[in-house]
Order: C-alpha cells, then sequence, then structure tokens
C-alpha cells in the first residue's frame, strides 16, 4: 500500500476512509464546505467524485498490470498444477542456462541436465561434475516434502559452484522441450524423485507423478530431443522387496515389491525397458542402497535420530519379528556420487534418431551399496559416541507400513562396469554428516569443537 501511495498520492486506505465514513471531519483530506440544513461541515461533492476517479483509475490500472503479467506468464510460465507458477524463457534465461551448460574439460566433457538438483543427490553429484569441468544444468520443484529452506541452502552452494538451477516440474513437457532446444545434453541424470518409503502411505499420488508421470516425462523429452542424451537415473534398493537371498544381486527377482515406493521405482525399471526397445535410449538404472551424508534428506532415520538425541527426546528403533534386527547397507554419499559418475562416463550414446530406433541400445541397472549391513541399534550406538549424548530410545515392533527387515548389496556389477568402489564405513561417514549437521544449525562454536575433538578420539564399531 505504501509503494501505491507513492505512485498516486493516495492509498485505498485512504480512499475507503474518506469515501465510505460518513459525518467523519478530516480537515487534511480537501476542502470543507458548510451543509445548513444539516448544520455541519461535508466534504465538497467536487472532492468526493475526484477522490471517486482516482480510485476508480487505480482500480483499473491494476487490473491492467495483473492481467498483462497473466498473459506473460500464460506465454513462459508452468502451467502445471504440481509446480508454482514459475518463470522461464528468454534471452537472460537462456545466457544463464548455456553458462552453467558450458563444458570446460577438453577431454571427454559432458554436458548433463540434472533433474533433482536441490536434492540431496543431486546437489553433490552436480558439484561433482562441475568441479570436473563438465557442464551441468539444474531442474528441482523445490516441493516442501521436507524443509524447502534446506534445498534453498544447496541451491546457493551450487550457484557457488556455477550450476544454475531452473525451477520447475519434470511433469512439465513444454519447460523439458525449452532445455532441450537451448542445450543439446549428452546425458540426463535423473534423480528428481518422491523419496521416502513410509510417506507413501500417507501421500500414495505424489508417487506416481513424480516416479511414474515424471519418468515418462523425462524419456518423452530425450526420445524427441536431438541428439537423443544417455539417461542414468535413480532406482532404489527397495525394488529387491522381501527377498531373503543375500547380498541382492542385479539378477534376483524384484517382483515383491513392499511399499507403494518400491512398486513405482521398480515400474520405472519397466518402463525405461520400453523407451530403450523402442526408442533406442541409452538408460542405466542406479539402485541406491540408503545413502547418507552431509546435506542428507531430514527426513531420513539417521537424520532425525540426529535431531532428537540432541533434543533429549525419544527416538524409535524398529525391530523384526522375534526382536531380530533391522538393518541397513548404509551407503555414503561421496561413494554413490562416484557411482553416477561412473555411470555417466560408461553410457553410451542413445542410438534413435527422430523419435526412432536406429540400432539397439544399453540397457543397464546397478547396484549402488556398501556391502556392509548395520543394524539401526548400532547407528544409533555410533551417534550416541559421536554426540556424546546417551539416546532415550524406544524400542518398536516395525509398522507394516513399507519397510524392510534387511538390505544388503552385492556390487560386483558396479565394480567391474562402472570401477565403483564404496571406502567409507559407516562410523567415518556420520562423522561428516555430525560435523555438517552442527555446522548447518549453527550450533554453539565451543560445542562443535568439543564434538570434533571427541570424534577424533572416537573409534569405530562397524
Ligand atoms: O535404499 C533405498 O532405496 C531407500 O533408502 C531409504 O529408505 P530406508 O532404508 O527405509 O531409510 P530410512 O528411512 O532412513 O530408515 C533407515 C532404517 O531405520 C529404520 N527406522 C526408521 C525410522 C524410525 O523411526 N525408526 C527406525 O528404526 C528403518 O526401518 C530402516 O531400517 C530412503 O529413505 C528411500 O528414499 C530409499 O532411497
Amino acid at each position: 500500500m505504501s509503494q501505491l501511495k507513492d505512485v498516486f498520492g493516495f492509498s485505498f486506505g485512504d480512499a475507503a476512509e474518506s469515501v465510505c465514513v460518513p459525518g467523519k471531519l478530516k480537515s487534511e483530506k480537501g476542502p470543507l464546505y458548510y451543509h445548513p440544513s444539516r448544520q455541519s461541515f461535508l466534504r465538497s461533492p467536487l472532492s468526493k467524485l475526484l477522490v471517486w476517479i482516482l480510485f476508480l483509475l487505480f482500480v483499473v490500472l491494476l487490473f491492467r498490470h495483473f492481467s498483462r503479467s497473466a498473459s506473460v506468464s500464460m506465454a513462459s510460465f508452468s502451467s502445471n498444477s504440481h509446480s508454482r507458477v514459475i518463470r522461464y524463457g528468454g534471452s537472460g534465461w537462456e545466457k544463464k542456462v548455456r553458462k552453467s551448460a558450458h563444458i570446460r574439460r577438453e577431454l571427454d566433457g559432458i554436458s548433463v541436465l540434472v533433474t533433482g538438483a536441490a536434492g540431496f543427490v543431486g546437489t553433490h553429484c552436480s558439484i561433482a561434475l562441475k568441479k570436473r569441468g563438465d557442464g551441468v544444468v539444474g531442474l528441482d520443484s523445490f516441493n516442501d516434502y521436507y524443509d524447502p529452506g534446506l534445498k534453498q541452502a544447496r541451491r546457493n552452494l551450487l550457484e557457488r559452484s556455477g550450476v544454475f538451477i531452473v525451477e520447475g516440474d519434470i511433469n512439465d513437457q513444454e519447460l523439458l522441450q525449452n532445455l532441450f532446444d537451448v542445450i543439446a545434453f549428452t546425458h540426463v541424470l535423473h534423480l528428481a524423485a518422491q523419496a521416502g518409503v513410509r510417506y507413501a502411505m500417507k501421500n500414495p499420488k505424489s508417487y506416481v507423478h513424480s516416479n511414474v508421470a515424471g519418468l515418462i516425462s523425462i524419456f518423452e523429452a530425450a526420445k524427441s530431443a536431438s541428439p537423443q542424451p544417455a539417461i542414468v537415473w535413480a532406482s532404489s534398493s527397495s525394488v529387491y522387496g522381501l527377498n531373503k537371498k543375500t547380498p541382492f544381486s542385479e539378477f534376483d527377482r524384484t517382483d515383491r515389491p513392499a511399499s507403494l515406493y518400491a512398486a513405482t521405482k521398480k515400474a520405472g525399471e519397466e518402463i525405461a525397458h520400453v523407451y530403450n526397445n523402442i526408442y533406442g535410449l541409452s538408460i542405466t538404472g542406479l539402485r541406491f542402497f540408503t545413502v547418507y551424508g552431509p546435506w542428507g534428506r531430514p527426513d531420513m532415520a539417521y537424520f532425525f535420530f540426529t535431531r532428537d538425541i540432541l533434543r533429549r527426546k525419544p527416538i524409535t528403533i524398529f525391530e523384526g519379528p522375534n526382536h531380530s534386527t533391522v538393518a541397513r547397507d548404509f551407503t555414503y554419499i561421496d561413494d554413490v556420487v562416484s557411482g553416477c559418475l561412473g555411470a555417466l562416463d560408461t553410457a553410451e550414446k542413445s542410438t534413435g534418431k527422430n523419435g526412432k530406433k536406429q540400432e539397439p541400445a544399453q540397457l543397464r541397472v546397478f547396484n549402488l551399496g556398501n556391502t556392509s549391513p548395520v543394524p539401526v541399534s548400532d547407528l544409533v550406538g555410533i551417534l550416541e559416541s559421536l554426540l556424546m549424548v546417551k539416546a532415550d530410545r524406544k524400542l518398536m515392533k516395525m509398522p507394516r507400513n513399507g519397510d524392510v527387515p534387511y538390505t544388503h548389496a552385492n556390487i560386483s556389477l558396479a565394480r567391474t562396469e562402472l570401477g565403483y568402489n564404496p571406502t567409507t564405513d559407516l562410523h567415518t561417514g556420520l562423522k561428516k554428516f555430525v560435523r555438517w549437521y552442527l555446522e548447518y544449525y549453527s550450533f554453539p562454536k565451543a560445542f562443535q569443537k568439543k564434538i570434533k575433538r571427541n570424534s577424533r578420539g572416537s573409534k569405530k564399531t562397524n
């Protein structure tokens, strides 16, 4: 209102007050005249008219202003109901996209569209690619599945590394087309997804929207692009479902998912087969095993356990049947990044042209795990020793919400084909996470130092 007041010399509040409050004398609001029959001073009809005219003028200008913005948005904004109204297109925008996609590496440099770039794995991969001289353009919807402030902080980090993130939904076909028109991406690293196993009970449709429809949208854009990019995308260890045979191998069956999340990732692998078969897209699916580390996801157990232990709040540890331990093949982020880059570097070119396959194209799936499952109770033990706080543990039977009791990756295939070689044990990885956590959430410096000193001396327990 104050800005409008600067422009028009009055605000809507002024007009309403001067016109709509009868009998209220305001000497500062223009000429008054004496009304003999009412024996009082009233504002002159002329000045009332003037106020009305100005008010109407203001309404017309306001209307014109908003209808102009709306017509711009129709031309160049996403109209998808799941995304916010977002501006893209135009020379300034294209310049940023081109700059971000610029390849600085002379030999074998690639230009990558990273979806979910403000996500946990997306941020780390984008930075690693940029660091080695590849071109990177990010795409992220910045949805509020978890703290958007953290995604924004990751965006700031990426911007400092020279990565531009386009804000938009992977289901926005027009936006994708626009991006492929500007840049001939050699690769797409498709990490945008609805994550979380248990959340699928609460919001099942979000999994279909992102993990099925969104994946198809990416494949559609890629198959029509010229040249077609090679695609590396995030599947999940959860596709092994309730398999008993361990460690999980890529050759094992994956038709018994335990959660809707797993089912949508499994569906993604089948959809990948279709696009590879019909359109000649080169596609690599990576089955991530419970990835953790700095800049991680607050919806994951290691993250909220840390928060709750520090707040002296109880944490719930799930148990399997007959009080058996629940365990995960926790995989540190740097190892997963090396696997993602290995997959990009070994991806063959897509073979389609003008939307048609010319010859058979590469289709791969790899486990990216750590090969050493750790019980969740041990994870809590490591956090206790690093944070120097005893956790208030509550043991609880694992609810039937899509969780699986155990994961363990066989990584021989990734080792051979991608040169994947995880080196970070859970203790070392959590130590790095805890240091980041305390710094990011601005814990007192003295406390950070104390924890750091303690963690230097603390021993590996796994
Ligand atoms: O590998 C994957 O493909 C998936 O990994 C991750 O799923 P999960 O392995 O289930 O990780 P996470 O929720 O951190 O639970 C860890 C452990 O803590 C146990 N757990 C959990 C919560 C709790 O309150 N108590 C508890 O014991 C719980 O039973 C479990 O044993 C990603 O979130 C998912 O998006 C997907 O990428």
